[in-house]
């Protein structure tokens, strides 16, 4: 355990460090994060001793620094430094074979097999065993870095100090340098110590983290410090949103530049309509949430597209189908939400609404032939018949996540009724229909104004769009209606 206590400290008579009490578990990896200047090598070099304390106390494993010899600290700590670019006159293993030094024995340090056989490991581990007989000088600041940690986990460590270990590494060494010392702390139970300027990887590896400013922490504790966004604002004075990785449980922060003053058009569109497509095209990206085949979750799409399959379509890989009709029609296919129906496209409705000056447009393909009640046990009928709900609501409003989230709602709940107003059944139950067994959804919305948090039945955007999609759909089910009695 690593215990500090009303640590002051600096260069000369300079203060940098001020009144610092902070405890680093064992076996943690605990991430230093700060602005320029905030003082985090100043205090790694305190911790290490490079520096001399002017107040305060450093505890390392129940004693204090200053009572282990300068060989029992080597042997108990390493650190990589940010100077990379040292100019060394040695092959990059005898580099490597330095962090040895402290495990050797008798005058002469010969190195021994096990010296050897660490070495080799760790050049390994830090993908470096392939230039271990090239000059250090003449190798990459990537792989010059990756050197000096090998040299630095050659020395078997207890407590590892970096500072901006991932300085110089392009994405792939980034992640799997820390990968190898997240291994390594958990195999070893080693503490690591990271200067870390970029807060998405410590969000991504740390334990711990300590917030500095001015020479002074902030807070320390949880990955939770990533997500205060008023606090990172205040100490790094760049706005900042919080959100999350999207696969793995950990807080992610996105900073937001101020923008230049973009024209956003609102609900402008192009519309392009075949028998085999629905197209819509924006100039500016939409803030998106959807179900649909291809865009799903929250995005930012310009491309609105619903593509006609046969009855009896039975892909493998919808989204591969959608992707390659998209690029055959050349639209992009990294901001399009797509989405499939067997519903005849020429029974399309579309309606286009203004509330209290907020408009809304709602398009919709709709078939009732798997209708389902979805309050009822029944077992769904897998067999395919051209029955498919097909909602795009577009808002021209500014709406936050939430809202985004209660417009699917709002949406849901007017379908729903238009279900249920026209007696429409569950083919196995009998039942009232509450939806299709297949219905695909998308709220996108212009972001123009202010931010709204909310899009329920209670504000005039949920009502609006419960309106315009409830107008939209009954008018969609009655062409459906009507061709399908043709069809009879
Ligand atoms: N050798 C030195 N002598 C005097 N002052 C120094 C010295 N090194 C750093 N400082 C000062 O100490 C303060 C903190 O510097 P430090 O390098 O600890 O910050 P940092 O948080 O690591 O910054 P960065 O993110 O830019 O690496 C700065 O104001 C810096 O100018």
């Amino acid at each position: 355990m690593l215990d500090i206590k009303h640590l002051s400290g600096g260069y000369q008579q300079t203060s940098i460090i001020r009144d610092i009490t902070l405890t680093i578990e064992t076996g943690n990896f605990y991430a230093l994060i700060g602005p320029n200047g905030s003082g985090k090598t100043t205090l790694l070099k305190l911790i290490t001793g490079v520096l001399q304390i002017q107040d305060g106390t450093i505890t390392i494993f129940n004693q204090s620094l200053h009572n282990y010899s300068a060989l029992e600290r080597a042997k108990m700590m390493a650190v990589l430094s940010q100077e990379a670019n040292v100019e060394f006159d040695f092959l990059a293993e005898e580099i490597v074979m330095l962090g040895r030094y402290p495990h050797q024995k008798g005058f002469f340090k010969n190195i021994s097999k096990r010296d050897r056989i660490v070495v080799e490991e760790v050049m390994k581990q830090t993908d470096v065993f392939q230039f271990r007989h090239q000059p250090f000088k003449k190798l990459s600041g990537g792989e010059k870095q990756r050197v000096l940690l090998a040299k630095a986990l050659a020395q078997e460590p207890k407590i590892l100090f970096l500072d901006e270990p991932t300085n110089h590494l392009d994405i792939k060494h980034t992640v799997t340098m820390l990968q190898h010392l997240k291994e390594y702390q958990r195999k070893n139970n080693l503490t690591i110590v990271a200067i870390l300027h970029d807060l998405n990887t410590a969000a991504l590896f740390a334990d711990k983290i300590g917030l500095l400013s001015r020479g002074k922490l902030v807070e320390t504790g949880e990955l939770s410090i990533l997500q205060n966004e008023e606090q990172l604002r205040d100490v790094y004075e760049v706005a900042i949103k919080n959100n999350y990785h999207p696969i793995i449980p950990k807080p992610q922060i996105s900073v937001v530049p101020n923008q230049e003053e973009q024209q956003n058009l609102g609900l402008e569109y192009e519309l392009k309509k075949t028998d085999r497509y629905i197209h819509l095209a924006f100039n500016n990206p939409l803030r998106t949430i959807s179900n649909g085949v291809l865009g799903e979750g929250l995005q930012w799409c310009k491309n609105f597209c619903n593509f006609n399959v046969r009855k009896d379509y039975n892909g493998s890989y919808p989204k591969g189908d959608i992707i390659s009709w998209l690029r055959q029609e050349e639209i992009s296919e990294y901001d399009t939400v797509g989405m499939m129906t067997a519903v005849n496209l020429k029974d399309m409705s579309i309606v286009q609404a203004e509330y209290e000056g907020v408009k809304i447009l709602a398009v919709i393909t709709a078939g009732v032939g798997n209708a389902v009640d979805i309050t009822e046990k029944a077992v769904v009928d897998a067999s395919f018949q051209i029955g498919t709900v097909n909602i795009m609501v577009f808002i021209d409003a500014h709406l936050t996540d939430g809202a985004l989230v209660n417009a699917v709602q709002s949406a849901t709940e007017a379908k729903t009724k238009a279900f249920i107003d026209l007696h429409i059944k569950d083919a196995v139950t009998g039942t009232f229909a509450t939806g299709t067994s297949t219905d695909c959804i998308l709220i996108a919305a212009t972001q123009r104004g202010e931010p709204t948090p909310y899009a329920g039945s209670g504000t005039v955007i949920g009502k609006g769009i419960g309106l315009t999609v409830y107008k939209t759909l009954m008018e969609a089910l009655r062409k459906y209606e009507k061709r399908s009695e043709k069809q009879l």
